[in-house]
């Protein structure tokens, strides 16, 4: 028995890698776009990440303390965003009430919560002392 797959090769010339990788990329895009329509959340996350951005500038942050105010605020939004496709995949497997997928989703929304307060602390760790002194 042979292990070669039946399907007939797709029509047209195969899409070169770069092609692919900019498919996949406006992919992307328009999961963030998608998730930004939908989620206050997410667009009180874009407010808050435009404001510590402003108070940085002002601050006149260093290197390092971007580097932290930058990571804490890509994992937030990273946390909201999973959390955002976690509620979508359980509302399509489990429309009705189930604990399961209401636990799915509490331990979801937790994960957003845990990485806020991290925020949180990093914010204050990075902007305390120029505002209260060190
Ligand atoms: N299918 C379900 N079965 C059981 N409990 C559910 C179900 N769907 C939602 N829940 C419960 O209701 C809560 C709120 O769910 P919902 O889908 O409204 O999320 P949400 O609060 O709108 O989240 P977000 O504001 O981030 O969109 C869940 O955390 C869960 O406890």
């Amino acid at each position: 028995m042979t292990t070669e797959s039946k399907l007939p090769p797709p029509a047209g010339p195969r899409p070169t890698l770069l092609r692919r990788r900019a498919a996949s990329f406006g992919h992307a895009v328009r999961g963030v776009g998608a998730a930004l329509r939908t989620e206050v959340h997410l667009r009180l996350h874009a407010a808050a990440a435009a404001a510590v951005l402003g108070l940085g500038l002002y601050c006149g942050l260093q290197r390092w303390e971007w580097v932290a105010v930058a990571l804490s605020v890509g994992a937030v939004w990273c946390a909201e965003l999973l959390n955002t496709a976690i509620e979508a995949v359980v509302d399509l497997v489990s429309p009705e009430y189930h604990p399961l997928a209401g636990r799915a989703k509490d331990v979801a929304a937790g994960a957003v919560l845990a990485m806020a307060l991290a925020a949180l602390a990093v914010g204050g760790l990075v902007f305390g002392p120029y505002f209260f002194g060190s």
